[in-house]
């Protein structure tokens, strides 16, 4: 186990062969990314909790959790409190104040890294390369344009491993669900702000009231998301709002 924090000495230059195993192994930025409902903070939680078992002092960040809290909240009913970030939080000085106060800080979770600044992303490389910390980031791949996050595309370009997340979210004809339809009022729109922070919760029965969400995300194959389809379970037509 390697432990990391201010006081460690990062090489400066590329050691010998002979003397590689009096450097710690290097840190590395990994990008785990999926549509909505895919399990991405479930793994975020998991990975938390395999490097936290090793002795290791990871610190949880978010932005914008369904849950409305600083948390990581996964569906499947875990849930961690997290320091809420913003585009204005510089990564590395969050990391150097917790050093400062005394604590460690060996790795990072980052859920919800679809909505970083792709500078933040730049951060969370110089961690890894200058500081020695682990990152490890978990975020929607496409918004409700099917177009990269520009966190998204910042981490698929500096990330040193970036995994699809495996498990499969499922069209409503049961083919795998990659695209994230936003849907407002029961119909799919293709216009509106990049950031809408909502549920993929589907639609209430009919006579429920009116606690409905007014925006919610449905996960669709590409076909049914290029028709606009939202299936027979979709709250009223279903229909594509054209702009
Ligand atoms: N009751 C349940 N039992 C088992 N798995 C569940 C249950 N509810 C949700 N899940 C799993 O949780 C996944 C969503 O996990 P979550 O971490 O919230 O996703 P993401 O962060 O990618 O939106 C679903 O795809 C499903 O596999
Ligand atoms: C597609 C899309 C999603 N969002 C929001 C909706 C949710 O609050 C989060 C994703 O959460 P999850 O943990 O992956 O389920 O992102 C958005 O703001 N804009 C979009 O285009």
């Amino acid at each position: 186990m390697t432990e990391r924090g201010p006081e460690d000495d990062v090489p400066t230059s590329v050691p010998a062969a002979g003397d590689r195993r009096r450097f710690p192994a290097p840190a590395h930025l990994v990008f785990f990314h999926g549509p909505m409902d895919c399990g991405k903070s479930t793994l975020a939680l998991q990975v938390d909790h395999n490097q936290s078992r090793q002795g290791r002092h990871g610190l949880l960040l978010t932005q914008g959790d369904r849950s409305g809290a600083p948390r990581i909240s996964s569906r499947v009913g875990l849930s961690q409190d997290a320091l809420e970030v913003d585009a204005g939080t510089d990564l590395r000085l969050l990391v150097r104040e917790r050093w400062a106060g005394g604590h460690r800080v060996d790795y990072l979770i980052v859920d919800e890294a679809q909505f970083l600044e792709p500078g933040q992303v730049d951060q969370l490389a110089e961690l890894v390369d200058e500081s020695h910390v682990d990152v490890y980031a978990f975020g929607l791949t496409t918004d409700f344009r099917a177009r990269l996050f520009p966190g998204t595309q910042r981490l698929l370009e500096v990330a040193d491993t970036v995994e699809r997340v495996q498990v499969q979210v499922l069209c409503w004809c049961g083919l795998p669900a990659r695209l994230n339809a936003r849907v407002v009022g029961g119909v799919m729109v293709r216009e509106g702000a990049t950031v809408v922070v909502a549920d993929t919760a589907p639609p209430p029965p009919p006579g429920a009231g009116s606690a409905a969400p007014e925006v919610r995300y449905q996960v669709l194959c590409r076909r049914h998301y290029v028709r606009g389809e939202l299936g027979p379970t979709a709250a009223g037509p279903g229909q594509l709002a054209l702009p």
